[in-house]
């Protein structure tokens, strides 16, 4: 073959592999996010790295000062900059929703997926009719599911005004978004009236409050007495050793790659609740056996992350991503190392379920 003939073929079949990673291969599990439509939520391409940098400086103050009243203020700010960086990839490389499921045996992971948030549904025997508020709703894979199966009204709240345009665009394309409505505000300081709701949800959302407390009173406030909130928390296990490095480095790096102010132990949750007036109905980590790992999916990608690495690489270099999102896209395959130590040694949960009750002769504040 002459030497033009061979680098016309080399050409052609580099450009296919392109396209084939970038374009046909899209997202790794669920299309609908291409690579190519990687952004960086509402932060403009120039501003990026700042962000990126500023997030991480949340983790160079000193412990003392990360926990005083002045910086949980800065969470919630700390949080959406989360936010903007990571709800692109997250789509991309997982799916719509942002939580972990059990694994079910011959079942996919989207299955698996479904059948934990609709789990919640169940739990809080929603219907036609009812009004259930989804505290910290990303960009609203839950909220779906749990609108379709139950036939409720859903009113999710994020701190992300990012997630609010991606879910809003969801539902429409869903045909849900008579059922699902979707706010931007803080879960901390809700805009809804006392006592709205006919019960409510958060899945692996509340782990981002400095303070459980403010979040869940804030819940008790909204809902009408008698009703019911199920809630799935990252928490630390009893098997979790303060005084074993491999625990701490795995819980630390578990906080930082998933901007939480600090991973509460799961003692901590039910007599949280009961302070703000609930009463707790159950308590039980979803991940202890016989539930299969919730882990496996983020090991079994291990090739996706790596073609998922490139295709970043490849789409900052042709100026196609943002600059940061090959930096940003680094963190997560650390976070998800961290993550998958913490499942292993299972001194980690990411679904530590409760299910609390508002007294059904509670005034409509909370305690
Ligand atoms: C509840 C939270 C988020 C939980 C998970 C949805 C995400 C935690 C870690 C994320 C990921 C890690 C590795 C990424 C991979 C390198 C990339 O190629 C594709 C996306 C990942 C798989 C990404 C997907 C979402 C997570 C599993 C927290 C924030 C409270
Ligand atoms: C890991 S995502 C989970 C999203 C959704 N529950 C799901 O499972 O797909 C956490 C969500 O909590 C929201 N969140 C975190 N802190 C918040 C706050 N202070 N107020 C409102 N939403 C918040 C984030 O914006 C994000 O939407």
């Amino acid at each position: 073959m002459e030497a033009a003939t061979m680098a016309w073929t080399a050409a052609v079949v580099g450009l296919g592999l392109v396209y084939w990673f970038v374009w046909v291969m899209g997202a790794a599990e669920v299309k609908g996010k291409r690579g190519v439509d990687l952004k960086m939520g509402s932060i403009t391409d120039d501003k990026v790295k700042d962000k990126y940098t500023q997030y991480w400086s949340f983790f160079r103050a000193p412990k003392e000062t990360a926990a005083t009243a002045a910086s949980a203020e800065k969470v919630p700010a700390f949080v959406d900059t989360f936010y903007n960086l990571v709800t692109d990839i997250y789509e991309w490389g997982w799916g719509q929703s942002f939580h972990f499921s059990p694994a079910l045996p011959g079942r996919s992971d989207r299955d698996a997926t479904r059948v934990h948030e609709e789990r919640v549904a169940d739990l809080l025997k929603a219907k036609p009719g009812h009004r259930l508020l989804d505290v910290g709703c990303g960009v609203g894979g839950p909220m779906r599911a749990i609108a379709a199966h139950s036939g409720s009204k859903v009113v999710g709240i994020t701190i992300n005004e990012y997630q609010v345009n991606r879910a809003r665009s969801h539902n429409r394309k869903a045909g849900l978004d008579s059922q699902c409505e979707v706010v931007c505000g803080n879960f901390m300081a809700m805009p809804f009236d006392d006592a709205s709701f006919d019960a409510a949800y958060s899945i692996e959302a509340t782990c981002h409050a400095p303070k459980l407390q403010d979040v869940y009173a804030e819940v008790f406030r909204v809902l009408k007495p008698g009703a019911l909130y199920v809630s799935y928390e990252w928490v630390t296990t009893a098997l979790y050793r303060a005084d074993d490095p491999a625990h701490v480095e795995a819980i630390h790096g578990i906080e930082r790659g998933d901007a939480l102010p600090g991973l509460r132990h799961y003692d901590e949750i039910a007599s949280i609740a009961k302070e703000v007036g609930f009463e707790v109905v159950q308590e039980i980590d979803l991940a202890l056996p016989p539930s299969l790992p919730w882990w496996t999916r983020l090991k079994m990608g291990r090739f996706a992350y790596w073609r998922n690495s490139l295709v970043v690489r490849v789409l900052t270099l042709l100026r196609i991503a943002p600059k940061g999102v090959v930096e940003v896209h680094e963190m997560l395959f650390e976070t998800a190392q961290h993550l998958t130590v913490g499942g292993e040694t299972g001194i980690f949960s990411p679904m530590h379920m409760v299910v609390l009750r508002k007294p059904a002769t509670a005034a409509a504040e909370s305690k």
